[in-house]
């Protein structure tokens, strides 16, 4: 059954949660605020009225003073600690929003977060989000006693005289049609404004992103006029977009607060023949005026609650992302054996590119496996589908014979260790970025880490060492050093099955050797999964698998591939063969050392 839509305002209510409380205790107040705003109305109508009888007094005067002054307190007051309520609120509710946004992402398939641009994330989950604090803070409770202010005020219209009371309404239905029709016309256009506004965004964050590629290679005319471009189209389109409501709008601001355009003359109407007194005519200006002040208000929050539904109904889809099922209770492994039994993938949902067919592979636990293979083969993908990165399309990855998908995200996460070929670090010092591998290890555990990926020299060279920024060294450090320290973090995490994918491909031959070396001490034991196009750093594994085009062409020691697998043979020359080029360019010699 297709799950009914949810209203966007209860979706939005909904994170309000544990909250709900104070907002309505910043509705009641801030409707105390607004009401009491109609005392000093009343008690000018009183004096007017003793001034008009001639019986006023020191003491009436006072009495009607005070009452005014102690309302204008009550109003003061009350809005004042209404507005910090909601305020409050109106943050818990951003920041659950922006938790759940993230946390959608985080169990959703990887490629459902690469769908989407940096600058279109950053878009919805920064500013978006922000945009709707405002109104969000002043809507809920202002908007409330806005609404009741001229139903209270109307009560008291048709106290005096029911005439007066309708004619103060004579504009509100055109001002509404007028209202529906705005809100109508631009609704219409919201998706193709936040289409432009996410490609604006992009643009910016591509052309940061990618200022190296552009200045190598003179580019930066093209990139700039893309995003000058994008800039110049989302201008060209708010123009548009405001325009289309241009009269409708002006014309609902204009009419929904003209009520003393009724009030005023059937107001003299009636004192003329005598119905109404003179201060019961300044009664009804008077309450029909602060009508205009609440409407006008309406009006200008009915542009932030369209604000607000339109973020809501945006964010909709990262909340409505698909999810990975996941699992609520550990499970118990019988070891870090590992099985792939016949697992197929594509990438798209339509399945329509697989890029593994029918993968079987045994990685029984404590060996070192080999992924070989040419480039786009499906290794690294096969790696992903192990740590859970996406689920397959068939068949089933098992883990101590319990297939992934029974094992929760986390217990999955503390099991395996995954080295990848894009070495992120996160703003915070070195030291945080390695003991990310194990948030309780001491600074000791992270300095003996940093020594075996053999990193703790360079990061000992820099000024500030371990406490460097990341986000400053990221930039100096190179893609080796980088690559490094996510070692290090792995070291540290000491889990039971490790992922290297291209882990040493950035680093020299003679730091290359050491951590070679180190990553053999340090995973003996575990279950290791190295993907590796330098045949010559897994020539020892104890099973190598060769993947051509999503299949497995060979597998087994290196020896045996040599003899019996043509493929493999032909790499391992090639291998060779490159290695010889490369040192013969470099020494202008040719040598066939590996
Ligand atoms: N996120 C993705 N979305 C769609 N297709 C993808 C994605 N990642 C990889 N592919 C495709 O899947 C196939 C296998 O890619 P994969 O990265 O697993 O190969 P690989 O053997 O690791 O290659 P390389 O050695 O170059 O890293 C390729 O055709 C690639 O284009």
């Amino acid at each position: 059954m297709k799950k009914k839509k949810e209203n966007w305002f209860s979706s939005l209510m909904n994170f309000a949660n544990g909250s709900k409380g104070k907002l309505s205790m910043s509705v009641l107040l801030s409707v105390i605020s607004i009401v009491s705003g109609l005392v000093p109305y009343y008690c000018l109508y009183r004096i007017i009225e003793l001034f008009t009888q001639n019986v006023v007094t020191n003491t009436s005067m006072i009495h009607w003073g005070v009452l005014i002054l102690m309302a204008y307190v009550v109003k003061v007051i009350t809005f004042g600690i209404s507005t910090g309520i909601s305020h409050q609120v109106a943050y818990h509710i951003l920041e659950n929003l922006r938790l759940r946004v993230s946390d959608a992402f985080m169990h959703a398939p990887l490629g459902e977060v690469t769908s989407h641009s940096i600058g279109e994330i950053k878009n919805i989950m920064v500013d978006k989000i922000e945009n709707i604090e405002p109104p969000l803070a002043h809507i809920i409770p202002e908007g409330a006693g806005h609404a009741v202010l001229p139903l209270v005020s109307l009560i008291g219209l048709f106290n005096v005289d029911w005439r007066v009371a309708f004619a103060s309404l004579v504009t509100l239905p055109l001002a509404f049609v007028c209202m529906v029709l705005t809100y109508r016309i631009s609704g219409k256009n919201f998706n193709k404004y936040n289409e432009s506004n996410s490609y604006m965004n992009s643009t910016i964050v591509e052309y940061i992103e990618g200022i190296e590629v552009i200045k190598a290679f003179g580019k930066e005319g093209t990139s700039y006029e893309k995003f000058a471009g994008a800039i110049t189209n989302y201008r060209d389109f708010i123009l548009k977009w405001l325009s289309s409501t241009w009269i409708t709008m002006k014309l609902s601001f204009a009419l929904f607060p003209s009520t003393l355009l009724g009030v005023l003359p059937v107001g003299l109407v009636l004192y003329s023949k005598g119905i109404l007194t003179p201060a019961q005519v300044a009664l009804c200006c008077m309450l029909s005026m602060s009508m205009i002040g609440s409407l006008a208000k309406l009006e200008v929050f009915s542009e932030g609650i369209r604000e607000m539904q339109f973020t809501i109904e945006n964010l909709q889809q990262f909340l409505d992302m698909p999810s990975l099922p996941d699992a609520k209770d550990n499970v118990k492994l019988r070891g870090y054996d590992i099985n792939f039994c016949n697992v197929t993938f594509s990438y798209d949902e339509k399945e329509e590119h697989e890029v593994l067919h029918g993968i079987n592979m045994n990685l029984s636990q404590g060996s070192f496996t080999a992924l070989v293979g040419p480039s786009g083969g499906g290794k690294s993908t096969i790696a992903k589908l192990l740590a859970r990165f996406w689920d397959v399309t068939a068949g089933t990855i098992e883990i101590g014979g319990i297939n992934v998908k029974e094992i929760p995200l986390k217990q999955l996460a503390n099991t395996i260790s995954f080295v990848t070929q894009d070495n992120f670090l996160f703003r915070c010092s070195l030291l945080e970025n390695i003991r990310l591998g194990n948030p309780n290890a001491s600074d000791e555990d992270v300095y003996a880490a940093a020594k075996a990926a053999q990193c703790d020299e360079f990061i000992r060279k820099l000024e500030a060492g371990y406490q460097t920024p990341a986000g400053e060294a990221g930039k100096r450090l190179s893609g080796g050093e980088k690559q490094r320290i996510a070692i290090a973090r792995m070291i540290l995490k000491n889990a039971p099955i490790v992922i290297l994918d291209e882990a040493t491909a950035f680093t020299d031959p003679e730091n290359e050797e050491k951590i070679q070396h180190s990553i053999a001490a340090l995973t003996k034991g575990k279950t290791l999964l190295v993907i590796a196009h330098r045949l010559s750093t897994i020539k020892n594994a104890d099973h190598i698998v060769v993947l051509n085009h999503g299949n497995i062409v060979a597998e087994g020691k290196q020896d045996e591939l040599l003899k019996h697998s043509s493929f493999y043979a032909n790499m391992w020359k090639n291998h060779i063969g490159a290695k010889s080029w490369s040192v013969g360019v470099r020494g202008k010699e040719v040598s066939q050392d590996v």
